[in-house]
């Protein structure tokens, strides 16, 4: 188990930037997987300024958002595909055809599913999965108590997100909103994992995923599991650890 602990944002964007670079250097026809939210945000538009000023091959490369909003505008801001598009995709001058997501809106969610399995399966599978982190322990939008040998499948998010979505897409309280993502087994396939963590809001869920039993109630404590897991972590974020 390999544990960095950054001691800047910078430092801490840098790391990850590079290793989605080096990932791309090393192999030009690679499969990387993104995850959005705050933690990824700048470690994505580190990738696009470097891209900038030292342009690499991206002719090849295959992206995809590991999770997705589900009953919402692919458009709208929050949504994981806009998020991506304009932190990232858009940037490096990845073509559609090679930035794979699973769709906001759909009559066949379960299809959709298999479809997006099966196609990252076609490209060789996962060479790189760079993961968030949430407060509860999640993983994309594995909530605490999703199965640990599960498929991508439709779920729940956390109420928070939830209720924030809800106010800026003005849903109403009878739509349903949702989270479409790769399942706990489809995470644990990848080849390479980062899993990225910033802020002492993420202290405790570390702390339980590092040094807790492997358990479904913290679902990212599965990772110790991983032949080839790296944990970026910032110095908050670390705090609760006992062995650094
Ligand atoms: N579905 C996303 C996850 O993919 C992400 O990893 C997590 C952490 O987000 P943040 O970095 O904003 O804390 O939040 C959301 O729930």
């Amino acid at each position: 188990m390999k544990i960095t602990i950054a001691k800047s944002e910078k430092e801490f964007d840098c790391i990850a930037a590079w290793q989605i670079i080096g990932e791309i250097l090393n192999k030009p026809e690679a499969v990387i997987g993104l995850s959005t939210g705050r933690t990824t945000g700048n470690l994505h538009r580190m990738v696009g300024e470097i891209y900038s000023c030292y342009p690499f091959n991206t002719s090849a490369v295959t992206f995809f958002g590991l999770d997705e909003v589900v009953n919402v505008p692919r458009e709208y801001a929050g949504a994981c595909y806009t998020m991506l598009k304009t932190e990232i995709i858009d940037a490096l001058g990845i073509k559609d055809e090679n930035f794979l997501m699973l769709p906001t809106v759909s009559d066949d969610f379960g299809k959709a599913c298999r479809a997006f399995q099966e196609e990252i399966a076609k490209r060789g599978g996962i060479d790189l999965l760079i993961l968030g982190l949430g407060e509860n322990g999640h993983l994309g939008f594995n909530q605490p108590h999703s199965p640990l040998g599960g498929d991508a499948w439709v779920t729940k998010m956390n109420p928070e997100l939830e209720e924030r979505i809800r106010r800026e897409t003005h849903t109403p309280p009878e739509k349903e909103l949702g989270g479409v993502t790769l399942g706990i087994k489809n995470i644990m396939q990848a080849r390479r994992i980062v899993l990225v963590a910033k802020g002492s809001n993420k202290a405790e869920a570390v702390k339980q995923m590092l040094e807790g039993p492997v358990t479904s109630d913290v679902p990212a404590s599965v990772l110790q599991l991983h032949p080839d897991c790296e944990f970026l972590l910032d110095v908050a974020s670390a705090a609760k650890l006992s062995e650094k």
